[in-house]
Formats: C-alpha cells, structure tokens, sequence
C-alpha cells in the first residue's frame, strides 16, 4: 500500500472562543492561529462558524459572498483573513466554517474553506448534511430552515503531507463520507463542528472515535468553546483520535488548542494487525467509494 501520510505533521485544532463580533473573532482567530503554528503545527483547524454566533437568525447577517473566487475584501473579510492567516502561519488552515450567500441563486451554505502556506485557496466544502434535529424537550434545530446543503465530498491533497477529507459537524454522523475519503486514499478526516449539550454528551466521542476505528485513520474534530451567555451551547471537547480509535488528546469545555503528532507508521501498523482495509467484500455488497461526488471545490 502506499503511504498514505508522506512525512510527520503536527496538528492542531484550535477550540476558539467565538462572540457576536466578527472583527473581533478574526483577530482573535489570527493570534490563536500563529500560536500553534509557533508551537510547531503545520495543519491548523478552526471551529464551524468561528466568525459568527452558531445559530439560523445569525446566518442571513454574517453570510459573506465567495463567489466568483477570489472575492473582494468588501464581500469576504474572512475569506482574506483567512488567506493571511495561512500565510503568516506557513500553515494549512482549515477555517473552520463561515456563513456564505450565493449571489447567483440567493442561497446561504455552511461553508469551510482551506487555504495553503502561500495564502491560496485550496478547497472548499459546503456542509453536505444539514443540522436537522427534533428532540423534544432538549433541542430542536432546523438548519435546513435556512441553508442549502452542498452536493460533494472534500478530499485535499496536502502537497507535503497527503489526502485530507473535510467535512464539517452534523456531517460526521454519515459514514459513508469518511469511509469514501478513507477508500480514496485519506489519513486525516476533519471536522470543524459544533455539538451542543444534548447530543455532545450523547456522541461527540462516540463519533469521533468511531470514523477513526471504521476507517483506520486519524480524526480531528474542532469546536467552538462553550458559551453558556449564547443562543446555543457548543459541546467543545475538541480532540484528536488515531487510527486505534484511541483519543490522542481532549479538550474541555473551555478555549484551548489541542495537538497531536501525527505518523504514517501508526496507519500502517493499525492496518497491518487489524487488516479489514483489504478485507472488504465488494462481491456481497457495493463499494461506496464507487461513483461518489469527490471534490475540491463546489
Ligand atoms: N452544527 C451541527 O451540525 C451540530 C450537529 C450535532 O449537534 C449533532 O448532534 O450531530
């Protein structure tokens, strides 16, 4: 099998404290971002609408236009933001997700877009799988009142590292996005997400952990710290599980970046002592990674 990860990398999510303030959230966002890239990361993540407030009112009133690409300053603060952040950091930065508005059709998407070290746009990933849930008394949440879904799954190729697969929060409860990247080649899935209360304690972990065992990857899943003042409550408990499906490390509740040090070797081995990635029975049942929308951009 090739090597699925070229050369060690460093990873870091970074669990940010997000407020109603954009400004405030990119500038905080740049400082948190050159802190890890300090510390020696060279795939930084932000968490699902690190520069708004997580909720359907606040969708319409952050959204930016990023189409045509690149856009301008005016239409995209974030966008640029973004760019330079990457570039300072001599990073791959997955920020995380912003609201977008598409001009041409008038829809608004969850939308994450990766920029690489030289502050070019690489991917872009349209939260596929909208955030439709009913629990009574707990939590109801109708993304869909709202957005409209993308149509592909992300995979990137990092030139130093390898295939990365982004897909962003409710996202990860489909599996068949993270077996697709995984049979095409992924060592990384990541998830900029923001669980809540109910379903964090529920399945944050369970997920997270889960992709990692099925697919035998590593798995990062970043959030926004925990605001008990806000409309909505993210879970946090940023982290970062191996290919065992073994939890690297955990963040709390509270702002924080968590790292981990990232090897081929450890896919390797997983996948040479347990080896279901050869194991698969295509004549019983279809492959999925057959025939899937796989992308870089919309
Ligand atoms: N922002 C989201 O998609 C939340 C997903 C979530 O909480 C879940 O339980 O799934």
């Amino acid at each position: 099998m090739a090597r699925l990860l070229k050369q060690p990398v460093k990873l870091a999510l970074i669990q940010l404290a997000t407020t109603a303030d954009k400004a405030h959230n990119l500038s905080h966002a740049r400082s948190k971002v050159l802190e890890a890239s300090r510390a020696g990361a060279r795939i930084i993540v932000l968490p699902e609408c690190f520069n708004s407030p997580y909720g359907t009112k606040y969708f319409p009133k952050y959204a930016e236009t990023l189409l045509p690409s690149p856009p301008s300053k005016e239409k995209s603060p974030s966008f640029h933001a973004l760019s330079d952040m990457a570039r300072e950091a001599q990073s791959y930065l997955i920020g995380g997700s912003i609201p977008e508005y598409e001009e041409d059709t008038k829809e608004l998407f969850n939308t994450s877009l990766t920029f690489g070290p030289s502050g070019d746009l690489l991917a872009t990933h349209r939260k596929v799988h909208l955030f439709d849930i009913d629990i009574p008394g707990k939590i109801r949440f109708k993304e869909s009142e709202v957005l409209s879904p993308g149509n592909k799954i992300t995979l990137l190729d990092l030139p130093d590292y390898g295939k990365v697969a982004i897909a962003i929060c409710y996202d990860i409860r489909f599996p068949e996005l993270a077996t697709i990247a995984a049979r095409k080649g992924a060592f990384l899935l990541l998830y900029p997400g923001a669980f809540n209360l109910t379903t964090g304690a529920l399945h944050w972990e369970l997920q997270a952990r889960a992709r990692a065992m099925d697919n035998q990857v590593y798995v990062g899943l970043c959030s926004p710290a925990r605001d008990m003042d806000a409309d909505y409550n993210a879970w946090g408990h940023s982290m970062i599980v191996d290919p065992n499906a073994a939890i690297i490390e955990q963040l709390d509740e509270k702002e924080g970046i968590v790292y981990a040090e990232l090897n081929g070797d450890k896919i390797e081995e997983v996948r040479k002592g347990i080896p279901i990635y050869g194991q698969r029975r295509f004549d019983v049942y279809p492959d999925v990674s057959k025939d899937a929308k796989v992308g870089e951009a919309e």
